[in-house]
């Protein structure tokens, strides 16, 4: 019998995105609410518990209420916000992140989508930790770009509402409290925290997230070369892989390193660059924020989840 899958929040950014990637599928059986109910508890209770997986692509508050609506009928949840990312129980749902990933997504009754930003530093910094080129105790920040749907509907209205005077590069999280930080830091296997340099652009979508290492303090000085055949070994060994490692190439720029590459793919690209004589590398992740960075994550969750 096909899988009973329901998208609470279907009509927002999120939801829509995976309903694109749904289109045509026989072998799931997609339940609808109507739009005039989408915000009332006692139907989305109806769905919930009626659904054998719930992708949940709502505000963390409402994920929060989704899950305890459904939890107790034995619904399977992915969770597409940042509310259940570090929660006791919930598995993190980046397949390509280990070796075992894939398979503890394939049984877990709840699941959580990635966030956006971390999903890149923490696909070029767990490989190199785990294979002890980087200490977990090195100071890490991270800085990047994203196109403005990654804040959603609101951001998406309040930037093309804008035109031509929305902001072509506002950097934000000026606090260092960006909620992607444990996260990161749990995933990335970090023992301090690390920061976060988050910049929106004025283009719909895609990103490009960067991690600057400085290598000379340390007791064994990788190379760049070995840095990147670390990353390279660790995609190489994973079934399925939607993450590809580019040729290591000490080029001045690369067309390739550009938000907009993957729009509308699930793919993700790791690019790493260094300089040996002075000990810095810089790692490079380019994949879209509502792909691989959302819906894309969600959907490769899903078949793993359901076994399609
Ligand atoms: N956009 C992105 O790139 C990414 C988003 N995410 C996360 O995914 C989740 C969804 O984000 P996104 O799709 O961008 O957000 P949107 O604002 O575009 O969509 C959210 C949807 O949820 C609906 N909604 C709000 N409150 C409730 C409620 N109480 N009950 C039912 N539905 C409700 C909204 O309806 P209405 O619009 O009418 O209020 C809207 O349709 C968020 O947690 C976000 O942080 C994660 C990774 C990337
Ligand atoms: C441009 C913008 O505002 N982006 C969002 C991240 C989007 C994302 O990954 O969403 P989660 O809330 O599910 O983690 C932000 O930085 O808060």
């Amino acid at each position: 019998m096909a899988a009973k899958i329901f998208i609470d929040g279907e009509h927002g950014t999120t939801g829509l995105q995976i309903l694109t990637r749904l289109a045509g599928r026989t072998d799931i059986d997609l339940l609808s609410i109507p739009t005039d109910k989408r915000k009332d508890p006692d139907t989305r209770a109806e769905f919930l518990r009626a659904a054998d997986i719930a992708i949940l692509c709502l505000p963390d508050a409402a994920a929060k209420e989704s899950v305890a609506l459904a939890a107790d009928a034995g619904t399977r949840f992915i969770d597409a916000s940042t509310a259940h990312r570090t929660a006791d129980g919930w598995v993190y749902g980046f397949a390509e992140m280990d070796r075992g990933q894939a398979g503890l997504i394939a049984a877990a009754q709840f699941v959580s989508n990635p966030g956006c930003w971390p999903q890149g530093p923490i696909a070029m910094l767990r490989p190199l930790i785990e294979a002890g080129l980087l200490p977990a105790d090195h100071a890490v920040s991270m800085s990047g770009i994203t196109g403005y749907s990654g804040g959603g509907r609101q951001m998406i209205e309040d930037y093309e509402g804008q035109g031509d005077s929305a902001p072509a590069y506002l950097p934000y999280g000026l606090t260092l409290q960006h909620k992607h930080v444990p996260e990161l830091q749990l995933n990335a296997r970090l023992t301090r925290t690390p920061m976060m340099m988050p910049v929106v652009g004025d283009f719909a979508q895609g990103m490009v997230t960067m991690v600057p290492l400085q290598l000379d303090r340390l007791e064994k000085i990788p190379t760049g070369a070995q840095l990147h055949a670390a990353i390279a070994d660790h995609y190489a060994a994973m079934p399925g892989s939607l993450v590809d490692v580019a040729p290591y190439a000490n080029s001045e720029r690369s067309p390739d390193i550009n938000p907009e590459r993957h729009n509308n793919t699930d793919r993700m690209t790791l690019h790493v660059h260094a300089n040996d004589a002075r000990a810095q590398a810089l790692l490079i992740a380019v994949y879209d924020n509502l792909g691989k960075g959302a819906s894309g994550a969600a959907v490769q969750n899903l078949k793993l989840m359901a076994g399609l």
